[in-house]
Parts: structure tokens; C-alpha cells; sequence
């Protein structure tokens, strides 16, 4: 029998006024709560109005965050029943605050584990004590060195970690018992957070190359060893370190990073939606991405697989996309490129004004992209006379402001669909109300990795995938079309947030269909779909005895 204590402090079992008179007799509970006991449903009606009394985001986001250190059942019933109102305060963006204010507002440590730079001996204590036993099925980590577009958070990060995990559970249903989430304290270089006694963190500077290396390789080691059956999804690394840890894991475990694949997949998703719409051929547009970094590489690179799966050649290819970051539009020539940005540089001489493309103006107005992509983390970047510019060329421009939060988008959505005389087939990283425009109602997509990684990581975990592919990815891409109707005026290029479990489920059939149909399964799996209903996890209490 468990203690009083272990079981009323234990978010994975407590019930709270839920335990039946018979659970209390048989968990020494008696007497410890108030006698009238509640149902699930009760306790959730009761919940909600709480949460719809606290006056703002953050003490929303504050009092939820109470919820789920007590009570993980109560907690994600609440958010299936109101999961599009939930998604922006425990999600982007109101969890940008949260990390912001995170050593500040501590109280729990949310079943994370910790691990830091400075105690590599400790690694794996450190993830078997936070694992308490529990059969983890999912890690998602961060270093936090490049939080949303927000930069260097140090410790705090470890609420994206969390963040992420409750989307996957309230949008496919992974057991909240078998995730973990991981930070990885390598310092920081935030001087505020340096300066700060409260912070939570080490107090010295971010630590790189070998060194941080060896800990993210004793960090996978004891990851793979104490959770063979995991997936590990990575999180918010900051641009020199993200591609080259993935590099290092993608063919040997199963291991994704949502900033790159995640962020890639949502925005081809979203690309071949808006087709759908205009009835154009991927193979006819010009992708700018502006913020060539760790997301606007990822964009790229899985919007080239699409078209070579086209049947373009790889040169061929490449010749749609023009990448701009701080310098301009990068050619070969460019100071200072990243791994990632050197296969995506173009040469001065395909250009009479090469020197002048230093600029996203003048890049859109030399080449006349139809697709126009912000990860750069610049609010207001893309203007008024860049758009209108944009749209003199083509008639559709695909416009998607994906840097995240709120206050660092490159556009908003109505901006967008007045500057276009509502052309322009958008998605926005955050959620953005519908847009009413000269009788028409625009509804404007989420593009944000939310959409996919749940689905993605789900279907990878149900059929017990070695890798992750660029196959499965491609697979993946595609599912999501057909949710919306196309035909409708205003249509969104990508599904509602309100149907974020029945594609995230559909998602994941797919992608456990294509990991079976590669036999990249570790062990037998009968059928993709039974894997997936069987793994998949409801908000109702069980009988504990
Ligand atoms: N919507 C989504 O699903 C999603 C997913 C991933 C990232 N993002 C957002 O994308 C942004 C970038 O994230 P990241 O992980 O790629 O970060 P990153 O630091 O790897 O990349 C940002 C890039 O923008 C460049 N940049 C900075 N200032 C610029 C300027 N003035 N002009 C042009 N380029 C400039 C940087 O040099 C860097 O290459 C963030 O705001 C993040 O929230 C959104
Ligand atoms: O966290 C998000 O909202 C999406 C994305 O992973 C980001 O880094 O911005
Ligand atoms: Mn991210």
C-alpha cells in the first residue's frame, strides 16, 4: 500500500476529491479529504471556472500549471475540452513568458530532469531519478540556447520541454506517465539571467565544443541505456549546435529535431495546402526564406526533398530558393556561412546587381518570389511595400511570418490580407484570429511544428522505429491534405488547431505505416493503426488498489 503522502503528492495517480470511498479505505486516505466525492466531470466544470476567474494569460497559464503538478488526469481533461483555448496560454505564446519569469516563479520542478555541464558524473542519476521508475517512452530536451526567437534561457528553457509534452499528449495522446523532459544546464550567456541571484541556473557562461559535446553524448548514452524504447526529440538548441547533434544521432537512434524536421514539415504541409488552393505545381515557385538559420534550413532542405521527389535534380532544384539572412541574400562568396546555408548559396554572376541584394527588399524585388517564409526572428520585417511588392508578381503569394512569440512575427495576418487585397495564402507561428475582409472571412493556419511533431513522434513510438527517415518525413508531409475544403473561400492552408487530435491521429497512422512498410521497426508490430489506438492514452482515472 502506498502512504498517504506518496499517492495524494503523485500527479501520475492522485484523483484528489475523485478517490471513491472504497480507493480511500484501501489507500489510508480516509479522513484526509473532504467526504463528498466527486466525478471527473465535476471536478473539471469546477476547475475550468477557476481557470476562466484569473485575470490574465500568465495567471491562467499559473493556475493550470498547479493543476498538472497535482493531478496529470484532471489537467489534460481539461485541455481536450478546451484544447484550442488552452494551446496558446500552456503553449506558444504565453509559455514565453513563463520562461522568461521561470527561476521567479518556481515553485515545482514539473518531473523534469536536470542535468548539468558541470556534473557529467551524474547524467544518468540524474534521468533515472527524475524517471522514478516510470516506463519513459518520449524525452524531449533542451539546452535552451536559442528559445523560440527569444535567444539564450539558460535553465528556464525547461518549459518549452514541458510545453511541448503536454501538446503531444493533449493532441495524440502519449501516456503523460512515459514522457520526460530533459534540460541540459550548459550555462548561459543571457547577462540578465547571469545577474540575477534568483536565477536557477549555473551562474557562468555557456560552455561549447568538446566539451559540451561529451555531455550531450554521455546524455544520449544514458538516455538510450535507461529508456531503449524512447524517442528523443531536441529542442531549442541554438544554431551552431542543432544540425551537428542531429547529424551525429539521426541514422543511429530514433531522434528527430523539431526546430529543423518538425518546423519543415509544417511548413511544406502548409506549402502544398495553399497549392491546393491556387492550383500551382510546386515545381513553379521561388521560395525566399528569410532567417536562414536552424528552422529556415530545415524549411529548406525538406522543401528541396519535396521537389526532387518531383523529379527535379538536385541542381535543379536548388535554383528555387534564394536564402537571406543578416548579410542579404547569401552567395558563395559570403562571410561567415553555416553548414547548413552553404549547399542553399547562389552565385554573383546569375545577378546584373548582385552587391545590391543586401536587403529583403531588394532580394524580392530582384527575384519575385512566390513563397515568402520568415524565421528570423525580426518583428515587422516583412513590410508593406516588400509585400505589396511581392504580390505585383505573382498572383497568390504564399506569405507564412512563422517567428515566434507574438511580439517578433514578421507580419500579422490581417496586415497580410489587406496589403495583398486578400491574395496572400498565409500561416502564422502563433494562432491568429480570423480575418474579415471585404466580406469574406479569411481563416488563417497555425503554421507552427505543433501541428506535426505530436502525430510524427507518436507514430514513430507505436511502431517502435529504429530512425526516422527522410521517407517517413516526406509521408508525413502529405497527410495532413484533404482536411480542409479547399474550395471554400478563405479556406486556411493548413487544418484547424480545433482538429488538432483527429489529424494528429491520422498523422500518426501514417507515419507508423511508413515505418512498418521500411521495416525500420525494432521489434514486431502487427498493424500501424492498432499500434496507435492501443498506445493511446485517455483523461480518465483508473482503479488503484
Ligand atoms: N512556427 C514554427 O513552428 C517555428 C519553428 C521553429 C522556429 N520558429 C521561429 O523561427 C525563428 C528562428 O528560429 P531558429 O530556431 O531558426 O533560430 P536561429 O537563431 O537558428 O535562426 C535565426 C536566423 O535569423 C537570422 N537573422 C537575425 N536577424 C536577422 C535579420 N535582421 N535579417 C535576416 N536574418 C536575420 C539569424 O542570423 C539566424 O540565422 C524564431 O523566432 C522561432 O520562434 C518557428
Ligand atoms: O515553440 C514553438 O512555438 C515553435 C517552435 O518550435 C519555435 O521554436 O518557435
Ligand atoms: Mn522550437
Amino acid at each position: 500500500m502506498k502512504s498517504t503522502a506518496s499517492i495524494l503528492n503523485n500527479p501520475f495517480l492522485n484523483k484528489g476529491t475523485a478517490f471513491t470511498q472504497a480507493e480511500r479505505q484501501a489507500l489510508g486516505l480516509v479522513g484526509t479529504l473532504p467526504s463528498h466525492v466527486q466525478t471527473l466531470d465535476e471536478q473539471a466544470t469546477q476547475a475550468y471556472a477557476q481557470f476562466q476567474s484569473k485575470p490574465n494569460n500568465l495567471e491562467k497559464r499559473l493556475f493550470l500549471m498547479t493543476l498538472f503538478n497535482e493531478n496529470r488526469t484532471l489537467f489534460f481533461r481539461l485541455m481536450d475540452d478546451h484544447v484550442v483555448e488552452f494551446m496558446p496560454i500552456v503553449y506558444d505564446p504565453t509559455v514565453a513568458d513563463s520562461i522568461e519569469e521561470y527561476s521567479h516563479l518556481f515553485t515545482d520542478p514539473q518531473n523534469a530532469a536536470f542535468i548539468s555541464v558541470d556534473d557529467p558524473d551524474n547524467i544518468e542519476a540524474s534521468l533515472k531519478n527524475a524517471a522514478d521508475g516510470r516506463d519513459i517512452r518520449l524525452v524531449v530536451v533542451t539546452d535552451a540556447e536559442g528559445i523560440l526567437g527569444m535567444g539564450d534561457w539558460g535553465v528556464n528553457g525547461v518549459d518549452i520541454a514541458v510545453g511541448k509534452l503536454m501538446v503531444y499528449t493533449a493532441a495524440a495522446g502519449i501516456d503523460p506517465a512515459q514522457v520526460l523532459p530533459v534540460s541540459i544546464d550548459a550555462g548561459t550567456n543571457n547577462e540578465k539571467l547571469l545577474a540575477d541571484p534568483l536565477y536557477l541556473g549555473n551562474h557562468h557562461k555557456r560552455v561549447y565544443g568538446d566539451q559540451y559535446y561529451d555531455v550531450i553524448d554521455r546524455f544520449v548514452t544514458a538516455e538510450q541505456k535507461l529508456f531503449p524504447e524512447s524517442l528523443l526529440h531536441w529542442e531549442d538548441f541554438g544554431r551552431s549546435n542543432a544540425q551537428v547533434i542531429l547529424d551525429k544521432y539521426k541514422d543511429k537512434i530514433a531522434t528527430f529535431n523539431d526546430d529543423i524536421q518538425g518546423t519543415g514539415m509544417v511548413v511544406l504541409a502548409g506549402i502544398l495546402g495553399a497549392l491546393n488552393i491556387s492550383k500551382e505545381d510546386i515545381k513553379d515557385q521561388k521560395f525566399v526564406t528569410f532567417g536562414a538559420g536552424t528552422a529556415g534550413m530545415g524549411i529548406a532542405n525538406q522543401i528541396l526533398d519535396e521537389l526532387k521527389r518531383a523529379g527535379l535534380s538536385e541542381d535543379e532544384a536548388r535554383k528555387h530558393f534564394y536564402a537571406v539572412d543578416k548579410q542579404g541574400l547569401l552567395f558563395n562568396d559570403t562571410p561567415d556561412l553555416t553548414a547548413a546555408q552553404k549547399p542553399f548559396t547562389r552565385d554573383r554572376a546569375e545577378f546584373d546587381n548582385a552587391d545590391d541584394l543586401t536587403s529583403l527588399a531588394a532580394v524580392v524585388k530582384t527575384v519575385h518570389p512566390t513563397v515568402l517564409i520568415g524565421t528570423s526572428t525580426q518583428p515587422g520585417t516583412f513590410t508593406e511595400a516588400i509585400v505589396k511588392d511581392m504580390a505585383a508578381h505573382t498572383e497568390r503569394p504564399i506569405i507564412f511570418p512563422l517567428s515566434n512569440p507574438t511580439k517578433l512575427a514578421e507580419a500579422t495576418a490581417a496586415d497580410l490580407i489587406k496589403w495583398t487585397d486578400g491574395k496572400a495564402l498565409i500561416a502564422t507561428g502563433i494562432p491568429a484570429s480570423d480575418v474579415a475582409y471585404k466580406g469574406t472571412t479569411y481563416h488563417i493556419g497555425q503554421g507552427n511544428n505543433a501541428l506535426m511533431y505530436p502525430g510524427l513522434g507518436f507514430g514513430l513510438i507505436a511502431a517502435k522505429a529504429k530512425v526516422l527517415n527522410g521517407e517517413t518525413l516526406s509521408a508525413a508531409c502529405h497527410a495532413l491534405g484533404g482536411i480542409v475544403d479547399t474550395t471554400q473561400p478563405g479556406a486556411a492552408v493548413l487544418p484547424p488547431v480545433s482538429q488538432l487530435t483527429e489529424f494528429s491521429q491520422k498523422l500518426a497512422e501514417i507515419v507508423a505505416q511508413s515505418v512498418l512498410d521500411q521495416k525500420l521497426n525494432k521489434e514486431p508490430v502487427a498493424d500501424a493503426k492498432q499500434a496507435v489506438a492501443d498506445m493511446k492514452w485517455v483523461p480518465e482515472y483508473q482503479n488503484i488498489d
